[in-house]
């Protein structure tokens, strides 16, 4: 019952600063007669919510947009000329303006899905500098240069919106959708963005496609702009394309990256700093520029993660300065990773891979010279070898994340080989990496929560209305990931960021992410790599209890002594070659096996 009361009263304390700001900005109107300041205020909320959309894009998704503010024009001449040319009511018009918005966004984002975000930025940036010429150029659609005017206010029924009534409309439309984007980034989707933003291997080996990702992200951003763009042009009453200068779709990137990327606050401290205060200090608006990019220097050198970051950063280290440090975690010696693993069984039977003459190059280098291999379902499988004998490369083919030259990849009789990497996560293949491959900003909880993508059952829609199962089996699937935590000796520090972990706890993160999958077949690429003794005999333990609960698991490891202790069978390798697989004794102690790898100084 505390543990209710003590949730809800930081919940309240949470949300306490959001509901003073919005109701100081709600009350602007009736406390100051400038109705300057109501107009100002309208257009910083405008900014705000075209800025909220593009922190999805780029702050969660990692996809740059410089082309923001030609999508908000997009929004803005659909509804002018909608509701100046043809009568529509604003209620008509905007859903309109946004589905254009989304489907220009889209198109927008097409390159995305073969560019890295720096090219997508070049593209976008393009698109916002051809907008303004288009709107010129249509000059019967959009009026060229004088643009389009009268464009009448929002009515409901016989009455028409006033000035401060937008400001009110605008406000109510970025409390929803502050929530709604709160509600995303909490999510599995929220997750997969993340994922896709900060590895995008890892996003598809728990089974994320990007593609989907970043087109999602990109109708995000492109539906916002499309509402703000909407309640721009009946809040200004024209638009003309001097509205929509290549300054303007900058302004949107700043104030994402300044205010803070990837925070939800960002956007709105983002817009009062750089918009709103110069426009307040008449005496500053026309040094915007220079302050724009002497702050943006100045903050890059010194919180690159925004204002925002600055403060969270600031909070966390007075928040630990407090903690006792008998109490403070700061090395793996607390942990008691291992059994019990806390994982439920797998989603089905153990999955048996077999591979057939499978080779891989990369330029003249032979990776994978034909590989003829039968991994038993149920079973530990080693693969051993000198470095650079191609144990990754293997790994990779088999969970898709590399396609193979030529061969054939069979996953439990069904061919793969053309498969892409989150169709087998689907399946119940997981994968453990060389280097631990996490959601650095994100807590331990919600790594942990990753591994369950392909579980969740509750689909976006769902999800962003907060229906109860979708709240349910979000609760259930987080006490499930608190457990695994536990039983990986991260018991208590569900929130914790996982960048702030040692390497030993974060390699342990990722095998809780794993069998957070529930996996038929868990592929691991060397896991003891820099752990301690102790946590390697519990790695040992942990290997044991997964096959026990009944999955496959292939390990990639160069620590001999454990292979030979877990192992049922061992393959190795030598420069892309299969030099001899089966029983550990048998295997490791091949004369040939001595010569191309044990010979060789450990
Ligand atoms: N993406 C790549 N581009 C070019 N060469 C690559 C690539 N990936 C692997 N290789 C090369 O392929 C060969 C096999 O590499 P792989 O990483 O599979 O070996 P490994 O046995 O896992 O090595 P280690 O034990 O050092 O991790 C190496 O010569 C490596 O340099």
């Amino acid at each position: 019952m505390s543990e209710v009361r003590g949730a809800r009263s930081r919940a309240v304390r949470r949300a306490a600063p959001w509901l003073v700001l919005v109701a100081a900005a709600a009350a602007l109107p009736l406390l100051s007669g400038d109705p300057t300041i109501t107009y100002l205020a309208t257009t910083a909320g405008i900014y705000v919510l075209v800025g909220t959309g593009l922190n999805l894009m780029f702050g969660y998704t990692g996809q740059v947009s410089l082309g923001q503010g030609a999508l908000v024009a997009v929004g803005a001449y659909t509804t002018g000329i909608l509701m100046a040319d043809h009568a529509w009511t604003f209620w008509a018009a905007a859903p309109v303006a946004v589905a254009v918005a989304v489907g220009a966004g889209t198109l927008m984002a097409l390159p995305a899905f073969r560019l890295s975000s720096w090219y997508i930025a070049l593209v976008t940036l393009g698109a916002a500098m051809a907008a303004r010429s288009l709107l010129v150029e249509f000059e019967g659609l959009t009026g060229g240069w004088s643009g389009l005017m009268g464009i009448p206010r929002p009515a409901l029924g016989p009455w028409e919106l006033g000035e401060r009534d937008i400001l009110w409309l605008v406000l109510a439309v970025n409390v929803m959708l502050f929530v709604m984007v709160r509600t995303i980034v909490g999510s599995r989707l929220g997750r997969g963005m993340m994922a896709v933003r900060d590895a995008p291997e890892m996003a598809q080996s728990v089974g994320v496609a990007p593609a989907r990702m970043k087109l999602f992200a990109f109708a995000c951003g492109g539906a916002t702009a499309g509402l703000g763009g909407a309640l721009l042009a009946v809040h200004h009453g024209l638009v003309t394309p001097d509205d929509f200068t290549l300054d303007f779709s900058i302004l949107f990137l700043l104030v994402v990256i300044i205010g803070g990327a990837a925070r939800l606050a960002g956007p709105v401290i983002g817009t009062l700093l750089f918009f709103a205060l110069p426009e307040l200090l008449t005496g500053l608006a026309e040094w915007r520029g220079l302050i724009y990019g002497a702050a943006l220097l100045v903050l890059m050198v010194y919180a690159p993660q925004g204002v925002a970051g600055a403060w969270e950063k600031l909070r966390a280290r007075r928040r630990s300065s407090g903690v006792p440090a008998d109490t403070a975690h700061t090395d793996t010696a607390d942990a008691d990773p291992g059994v019990p693993i806390e994982a439920g069984p797998p989603r089905g039977e153990p999955l048996g891979v077999e591979l057939i003459g499978v080779r891989k190059s990369f330029g003249g280098v032979h990776a994978l010279r034909g590989i003829d291999l039968t991994i038993e379902p149920g079973t530990v499988h080693a693969i051993v070898g000198p470095n650079g004998s191609g144990k990754t490369t293997l790994l990779n083919v088999i969970s898709r994340l590399l396609r193979q030259d030529e061969g054939q990849v069979i996953l439990d009789a069904e061919d793969v080989s053309r498969a892409p990497a989150e169709r087998l996560a689907r399946r119940g293949v997981a994968r453990v990496f060389q280097t631990p491959r996490l959601l650095g900003t994100s807590s331990l909880r919600d790594n942990v929560l990753l591994g369950a993508y392909t579980r969740e059952r509750s689909g976006g829609p769902a999800i962003v209305l907060r229906l109860p199962w979708a709240r349910r089996e979000q609760a259930e699937l987080a006490e499930e990931a608190d457990r695994l935590l536990a039983g990986h000796g991260l018991a208590g520090r569900a929130s914790e960021e996982a960048a702030s972990l040692p390497h030993g706890e974060q390699r342990l993160l990722e095998v809780a992410r794993a069998l957070m999958a529930r996996p038929r077949l868990l592929l691991m690429d060397e896991p003891a790599a820099g752990l301690t003794p102790r946590e390697l005999e519990s790695l040992g333990r942990l290997i044991r209890a997964i096959r026990d609960t009944g999955t496959t698991v292939v390990l990639v490891e160069h620590h001999i002594e454990l292979v030979a202790s877990v192992a049922d069978v061992v393959t190795v390798l030598d420069r892309g070659r299969l030099v001899t697989s089966g029983p550990p004794q048998e295997a490791l102690g091949d004369a040939r096996v001595v010569e191309v790898y044990l010979g060789a100084p450990a």
